[in-house]
C-alpha cells in the first residue's frame, strides 16, 4: 500500500554544520516526486532521513499519519535503488529479486509467483538464473529495482540510480522505471541532478539549492515560470540580460542596454518604472527580427533537428540561440537583430532575485 509523505520543518546537522535549515515538503500518495538539485545540496541526506540511515536533528517526518522519526528503518516498509547497483554478486537474478521477500518469510507458491511476475514486469524473465557478473549495468539496475518493488514497498526511495549508465541506456530506462512506477503507483521519492531525467519523469520536482527548496513544481510549470533566478538558470539552458524597466506606449516594456525595448505583457503590474531587472531567455526563445539589440553571428553549429548560433553583442555578451532548421539559415558574420519571444521569456528583480512575472 502506497502511502503519502509529509516533512515538517526538518532540520539536519553533520557537527557544526548545518546541510537543512529548515525543508518542509508534501508528496502524494503514489506521485512521483524528484529532488532536483547540485552536488552536495542535501539530496542524498534527505533521503537518509525518510530511510531511517541518518538522524534528525529537528522536524517531523509521517507516513500518512503515522510519525516515522524514531522507527526503526526495517520497520518503515522502504524499496531503495542506489547509482552503485548494489545487486549481491553471489545470487542468482532471481535469488536477488527473491532476497526482501524471503526475509519477510513469503512461502512457497506466493514467493515464486512474486518473484516471476516482477522479472516479467521488467521485461528481465530471461536472467532470472544468471549471475550478475554476467550482466551489463542496465541489467543490474533492472534487477536492483525489480528487487526493490517485489516487496510492495509503502515508498520507494532513489538515489541517482541511473548515473552509472550509458546515455542511451539512460534513456530507456527512465521510460521502465515510469512505466513500472505507473503501474504500480508506488510512492516514490527520486534524486537527481540531472534536470532532463526530472523533467521527464516526475509527477513534480522540487529544485533544492543548499538545503533549501527553491521552488515546488510540475516539470513544466518549473521550466516556464520559475519563481527565482536560480531555477530561471539551473533548469535549461539560459541568456541572462540586464534591463531596466519602463513604460512604453500605455505598456509595462524592459529597456536594454543598447537602448532597444521590449514589451513585456506578462510583468507584474505593480513592478515600478525604472527597476533594474535580470532576464532570463531560453536560446529557442530568441529569433532573428527586424528590430531588437544587434550582435553578429560568430559561431554556427548544425545539430540535425536544429542549428545553435553564437552570437556577439556590442556589449562583449555572447548569446546563445537555436532554431529549428526548418527556418532561415543564417551565416557567421551576419549582423543579426535578436527579439524575444514575450511571452515565455522572464524577468526577475536584480536585488531580490525573485520572477516578476504574472502567474500564468
Ligand atoms: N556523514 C556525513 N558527515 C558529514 N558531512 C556529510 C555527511 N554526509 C553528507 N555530508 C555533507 O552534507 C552535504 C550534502 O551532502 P549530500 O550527499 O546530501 O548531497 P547531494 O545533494 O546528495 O549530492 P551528491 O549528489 O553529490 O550526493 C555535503 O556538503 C556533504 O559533504
Amino acid at each position: 500500500m502506497s502511502v503519502s509523505i509529509d516533512i515538517q520543518h526538518a532540520v539536519k546537522r553533520f557537527g557544526d554544520k548545518t546541510i537543512i535549515p529548515d525543508l518542509s515538503l508534501h508528496i502524494e500518495e503514489g506521485e512521483f516526486f524528484t529532488l532536483l538539485g547540485s552536488s552536495g545540496c542535501g539530496k542524498t541526506t534527505l533521503l537518509r532521513m525518510i530511510a531511517g540511515f541518518n538522524s534528525i536533528e529537528g522536524g517531523e517526518f509521517y507516513f500518512n499519519e503515522k510519525r516515522i522519526n524514531d522507527l526503526q528503518p526495517y520497520k518503515r516498509n522502504i524499496g531503495m535503488v542506489f547509482q552503485n547497483y548494489a545487486v549481491f554478486p553471489h545470487m542468482s537474478a532471481g535469488k536477488n529479486v527473491g532476497y526482501g521477500l524471503k526475509q519477510r518469510q513469503v512461502k512457497e507458491p506466493e514467493f515464486s509467483r512474486r518473484v516471476d511476475e516482477i522479472l516479467n514486469v521488467m521485461q528481465i524473465q530471461e536472467l532470472k538464473d544468471r549471475m550478475p557478473a554476467n550482466m551489463s549495468g542496465g541489467q543490474q539496475q533492472r534487477i536492483a529495482l525489480a528487487r526493490a518493488i517485489v516487496i510492495q514497498p509503502d515508498v520507494l526511495l532513489m538515489d541517482e540510480p541511473l548515473s552509472n549508465l550509458d546515455a542511451k541506456l539512460r534513456v530507456e530506462m527512465r521510460l521502465a522505471i515510469k512505466r513500472i512506477q505507473n503501474q504500480f503507483k508506488i510512492t516514490t521519492l527520486y534524486v537527481t541532478h540531472d534536470q532532463e531525467e526530472a523533467l521527464s519523469m516526475s509527477d513534480r520536482i522540487a529544485v533544492m539549492n543548499h538545503g533549501v527548496i527553491q521552488q515546488i513544481g510540475k516539470p513544466m510549470t518549473i521550466y516556464s515560470h520559475p519563481r527565482n533566478l536560480f531555477v530561471a538558470t539551473f533548469i535549461g539552458q539560459s541568456n541572462l540580460f540586464d534591463a531596466e524597466v519602463v513604460e512604453c506606449e500605455g505598456k509595462k516594456a524592459l529597456k536594454f542596454f543598447d537602448g532597444s525595448l521590449q514589451v513585456m505583457p506578462r510583468l507584474q503590474s505593480s513592478v515600478p518604472v525604472g527597476t533594474p531587472v535580470k532576464v532570463v531567455i531560453r536560446p529557442n526563445e530568441i529569433d532573428f527580427a527586424d528590430q531588437g539589440i544587434v550582435g553578429m553571428i560568430v559561431e554556427t553549429i548544425y545539430l540535425g533537428a536544429e542549428i545553435r548560433y553564437t552570437v556577439n553583442l556590442e556589449n562583449g555578451q555572447t548569446v546563445e540561440v537555436s532554431h529549428d532548421i526548418k527556418r532561415r539559415f543564417a551565416q557567421n558574420g551576419e549582423v543579426v537583430h535578436l527579439a524575444f519571444d514575450h511571452t515565455r521569456a522572464n524577468a526577475f528583480d536584480a536585488q531580490t532575485e525573485l520572477s516578476l512575472m504574472e502567474e500564468k
